[in-house]
């Protein structure tokens, strides 16, 4: 008799693998390798921003009160003191009637209280000496850009755990962050089983097919910000599988295999599982794709069989393993953005359990709209390149009509960078 699981609740599988979880560690990287990284610790303002009033524009500096009488015809005139650029400091104080030529950027004059553009002030010269005239009044901090109207001292900007993107780069340069302190990227083994398994570059032969999985697994890894340590494939062999993943534990915290999880006369990750005195948390999911999901636990090491079908392997990742990644990578919500969409194509197929369809999302007059990325089977590959999201149809249901609500899990994270920023 062949072996009957017993699955359990997707939600509770999330639950019992995140007990499970793993601390993240931090590094220290130059800010110019820092893309896509996460931040170890929140990015805090070290100074006021700007740091000093500045000129928003290129024009005159002055004190606004000298402007009372101004009008169309009649014209105030001040003596220019001085010509600053940007980067350069002033070194004379306005006093009644004079201006210094600024720059935009330039550090605003002491005695200064406004800045009037080039374009409404008129320039000449009288016995040598330089003036400029403007005909309208100006009022008390017009055009000045004040030390700390963007940040001010000691404000948290951005959230430990936030995915350094080029803004998150921007604001780390702005306070001096010449190296950074970044979270430490998982390091994930990955080993694909499966006698039928070609490397990429071999030529088909009957019966065989190429290895996607690993490039698959390796590539949602670094999607979810660890590394890979690719370990190669093991034929359907108890000994040797059972050495090389024995070996593999020595290496790594989390290994994930594909393949080999079901009930067959081949799938021997039960059998190895129970050599290694690996704990088995479930191994089996009240969920499609990805039922045979099997996840174990050997000291404080995690193990993740994900399922040998393609699509039930990517699905087995994204619910399971990202949000331990995401965990070490100090995210405080390691979990998927879930938001509410329309359903575009219809989706006629009976959902007994939980079912995870590989969708994608756009976006039209203010609606979010979820499509079918492809076929809809566990072992199809093809839909899998379309995918954005995963759509969730609860269990018990049938029969979705185009128009309906529905809910999508993002697995595209910079959608919702805010979220983590904020
Ligand atoms: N009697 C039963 N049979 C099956 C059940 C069941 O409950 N009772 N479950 C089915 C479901 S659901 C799934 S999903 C699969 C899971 O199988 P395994 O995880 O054991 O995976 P394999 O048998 O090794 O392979 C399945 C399928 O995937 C292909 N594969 C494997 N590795 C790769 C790879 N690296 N790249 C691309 N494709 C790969 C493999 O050739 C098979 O076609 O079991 C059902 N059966
Ligand atoms: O585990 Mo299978 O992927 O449910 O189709
Ligand atoms: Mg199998």
């Amino acid at each position: 008799m062949v072996e009957v699981r017993k699955p359990i609740p997707v939600e509770e599988a999330v639950h019992q693998v995140m007990n499970h979880r793993i601390e993240g560690s931090e590094e220290v990287v130059l800010l110019h390798h820092s893309d896509n990284r996460r931040l170890a610790e929140s990015v805090v303002a070290k100074h006021p921003v700007p740091s000093f009033d500045k000129s928003p524009y290129d024009g005159f500096a002055f004190r606004s009160e000298d402007t009372i009488d101004a009008s169309l015809d009649n014209p105030v005139s001040f003596e220019v003191i001085e010509h600053i650029g940007a980067g350069q400091v002033p070194t004379k104080v306005i006093h009644k009637n004079q201006a210094i030529r600024i720059m935009t950027g330039a550090q605003i004059p002491e005695g200064a209280d406004c800045v009037a553009m080039f374009e409404i002030c008129r320039t000449f010269k009288e016995n040598g000496i330089d003036f400029m005239s403007i005909k309208r009044k100006m009022r008390p901090d017009q055009n000045i850009i004040k030390e700390g109207s963007e940040v001010t001292n000691g404000e948290t900007l951005v959230k430990v755990g936030a995915l350094i993107n080029p803004g998150v780069k921007a604001l780390l340069a702005t306070f001096g962050y010449h190296k950074v302190t970044v979270a430490k990227k998982p390091v994930v083994g990955v080993i694909a089983t499966g006698t039928e398994l070609l490397d990429v570059e071999e030529e088909l032969q009957p019966g065989k097919i190429r290895n996607s999985n690993a490039y698959m697994i390796a590539s949602q890894i670094i999607r979810a910000g660890g590394e890979y340590n690719y370990l190669g494939k093991l034929a359907d062999e108890f000994d040797s599988s059972y050495q090389t993943i024995k070996k593999a534990l020595d290496e790594v915290d989390i290994l994930i295999t594909t393949g080999g999880v079901s009930v067959g006369d081949f799938d021997l990750m039960p059998a190895i599982y129970e050599k290694l005195g690996a704990d088995v948390l479930f191994n089996k999911v009240a969920m499609r794709p990805g039922s045979v999901t099997t996840v174990a636990v050997r000291g404080n090491q995690l193990l993740f069989g994900l399922s040998g079908n393609p699509s039930a392997c990517y699905v087995g990742f994204e619910l399971f393993v990202r949000p331990i990644l995401h965990h070490m990578l100090f995210s405080d919500n390691p979990y998927l953005k879930r938001i509410k969409a329309t359903l575009v194509d219809p989706f006629p197929k009976p959902n007994p359990f939980t079912r995870f369809v590989r969708s994608y999302v756009s976006y039209e007059n203010k609606e979010v709209l979820a499509h079918l990325a492809g076929m809809d089977k566990s072992n199809v590959v093809s839909s899998l390149a379309h995918t954005t999201g995963l759509m969730v149809l609860p269990g018990g249901t049938r029969g979705f009509e185009p128009g309906t609500d529905v809910e999508l899990l993002l697995l595209n994270e910079a959608d919702t960078q805010r979220e983590f920023n904020s």
